[in-house]
């Protein structure tokens, strides 16, 4: 009987944040990093169906980056980077397609919909939810160089920046109660694929949405500073001197970035948490406590 009150008190103490999320949206980035095994696969589930059956629309954003890599790497493909982003030409863009749409998206749908919720699979072209062009970055002379060196733009091939949330695919999914489960493809103005940092999707789909929260799941407890320790909050406006000085860099960078302009976008709050741990975004949003780096 104790051991039942005890259970009882827990779900007291849950009203209160129950009440605060209820019919507010909750947008979570799944990384490829955070789907570790079968069983955190699954506790990521119960925890989305459970925000679901107490009234909080969650919207989730996948990733992959590791399980492309995998595929890429039996067809004898070499992945190379810059800046955190794919460079994608025609044919890794066909893998990105088929293992993002073709299988981590289905993954996870499946892994909802048998545990007893109601998600269904998009990627950015169906209705054309995320529209996009061509990114193209730019790699500053760096400090040795000669000043007047201007920067080299580098082409990425077919990978995106999002310029347009097409949302009403997701408002009419909501109306059903259905959770969306959205791979981070977008579609160019050619309306050919392109391929996005699923961070950046993220945060312009938190964005369109006026998102109460933005939960990114990686790898790592959360932004780290110089020595390693964890940064449980961290000012927006210090990211560029963190970003500078190489404190936040790789795969940290778009995180961070997209943190920011969601907030700029009038995002409610974001989070950077380990998605290696066991129900992390219940206890981000269920305890006092929270888990990660928040970023402000
Ligand atoms: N300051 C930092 N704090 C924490 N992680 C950092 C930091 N700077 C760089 N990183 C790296 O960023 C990684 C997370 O990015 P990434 O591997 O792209 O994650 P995901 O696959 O979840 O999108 C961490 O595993 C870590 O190696
Ligand atoms: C342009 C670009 O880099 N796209 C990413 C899309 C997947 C992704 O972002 O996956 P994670 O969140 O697991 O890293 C890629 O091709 O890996």
């Amino acid at each position: 009987m104790k051991a039942s009150i005890e259970r009882a008190k827990i779900l007291i103490e849950s009203l209160p944040y129950i009440q605060q999320f209820r019919h507010k949206t909750v947008v979570i980035k799944y990384g490829g990093h955070a789907m570790v095994d079968e069983n955190l696969q699954r506790q990521f589930a119960l925890d989305v169906i459970l925000l679901n059956h107490i009234g909080v629309n969650v919207v989730i954003v996948h990733g992959g980056g590791p399980q492309i890599n995998r595929l890429l790497d039996r067809l004898e493909i070499t992945p190379s980077y810059v800046q955190g982003m794919r460079v994608t030409d025609g044919e890794t863009m066909n893998v990105v397609e088929m293992v993002l749409v073709g299988r981590v998206n289905k993954d996870i749908v499946g892994l909802i919909n048998h545990s007893g919720g109601k998600a269904v699979g998009l990627s950015g072209r169906d209705g054309d939810l995320v529209c996009a062009r061509k990114l193209q970055i730019s790699v500053g002379a760096d400090a040795d160089a000669l000043a007047e060196a201007p920067p080299e733009i580098i082409d990425l091939g077919r990978v995106g920046e999002v310029t347009k949330i097409n949302a009403e695919v997701l408002t009419t999914l909501k109306r059903e109660d259905f959770i969306p489960v959205i791979a981070p493809v977008g579609v160019g103005e050619d309306g050919q694929a392109l391929n996005i940092n699923a961070d950046l999707v993220a945060g312009a789909i938190a964005g369109a949405l006026q998102a109460e929260k933005l939960i990114l799941l990686t790898d790592v407890e959360g932004v780290k500073d110089k020595g390693g320790a964890l940064l449980r909050t961290l000012r927006a406006q210090d990211l560029d001197l963190l970003i500078g000085d190489g404190t936040i860099a790789g795969g940290m960078i778009p995180k961070v970035n997209c943190c920011r302009d969601a907030l700029r976008q009038g995002v409610h709050k974001t989070y950077i948490v380990d998605g290696r741990l066991e129900h992390a975004i219940l206890l981000e949003m269920f305890t006092h406590e929270g888990v990660g780096t928040e970023i402000y």
